[in-house]
């Protein structure tokens, strides 16, 4: 198992924010993380890629404690997607996209060829090549979402972590981005609100509720009507995609109150 949550726990002023959560990812796996608003999906994603201590539990990489490993060690090994992103710098795209070697470079070492071609190649499968000398100040949301997942990329990790990663995307872009992931054998944890999307990419999915994993397996194991209504409240319907087979959820506006 390349990555694993055990027992993990968050708490903070007296709160558990995530509680008792255990989930595994195998190599080359996507495993999918959703629930409401608040839930501890985010939170939970922290602890994976160090932005946050858990308070009780773990999280292993190859079996072994991430606190045993660097900050440089864990930073080359995993690379996060997140909406904190770290965009505000004033640099240009291409800059950007090269910070994703930094944990593999000593000093002021400068990109290798290998490693232009393969700030290139991200630029060009993220569909930002166009824009490699623009600052990404100024770029759209959108725009600056596919910067950071082609940072992110050129980072070459073991496992990537993504929050959201497709909530400034259009849709032709949220596929290519989530084809790429699939293409990418990478291990992948995302955090995805998407649920149609989720099952479609995922090859297994986490539901949490109130910061506890309350369902998971298979999408189709998990995604049902009936848990979509206990989880969100929602009266879904569910049908087999007509191509892929997978769970996709229907959905009505309620009555207005
Ligand atoms: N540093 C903190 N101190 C106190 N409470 C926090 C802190 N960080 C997050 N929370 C709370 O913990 C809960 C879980 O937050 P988290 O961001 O993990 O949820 P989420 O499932 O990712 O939500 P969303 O779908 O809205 O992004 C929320 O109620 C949030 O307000």
């Amino acid at each position: 198992m390349i990555l694993r949550l055990d027992a993990l726990g968050v708490e903070r002023n007296g709160r558990a924010l995530v509680r008792d959560l255990s989930l595994e990812v195998g190599a080359g796996q996507i495993v999918g993380l959703v629930g409401p608003n608040g839930s501890g999906k985010s939170t939970a994603l922290r602890c994976v890629y160090r932005a946050l201590a858990p308070t009780t539990g773990a999280v292993l990489l190859h079996d072994r404690d991430l606190t045993a490993l660097t900050r440089r060690e864990s930073a080359r090994r995993i690379a996060a997607l997140t909406q904190e992103g770290g965009s505000e710098l004033d640099f240009t795209v291409a800059e950007i996209v090269a910070l994703g070697r930094a944990p593999h470079l000593r000093g002021n070492q400068a990109l290798g060829a290998r490693e232009q071609e393969l700030c290139r190649r991200a630029m060009t499968q993220l569909d930002v090549l166009h824009l490699a000398d623009r600052g990404v100040l100024t770029l759209s949301g959108g725009e600056r979402q596919r910067v950071l997942a082609a940072r992110a990329l050129v980072q070459e990790p073991e496992v990537l972590v993504l929050d959201e990663p497709t909530n400034h995307l259009d849709i032709r872009h949220q596929i290519e981005l989530l084809t790429l992931l699939r293409a990418s054998g990478l291990t992948v944890v995302i955090v995805l609100h998407d649920l149609n999307l989720a099952a479609a990419v995922c090859d297994r999915i986490g539901v949490l509720a109130e910061g506890a994993l309350v369902a998971a397996g298979t999408p189709r194991e998990v995604l049902t009507a009936r848990l979509v209504r206990a989880v969100f409240g929602i009266d879904a319907t569910v049908v087999p995609h007509p191509l892929t087979g997978d769970p996709q959820l229907l959905y009505s506006l309620g009555a207005p109150a």
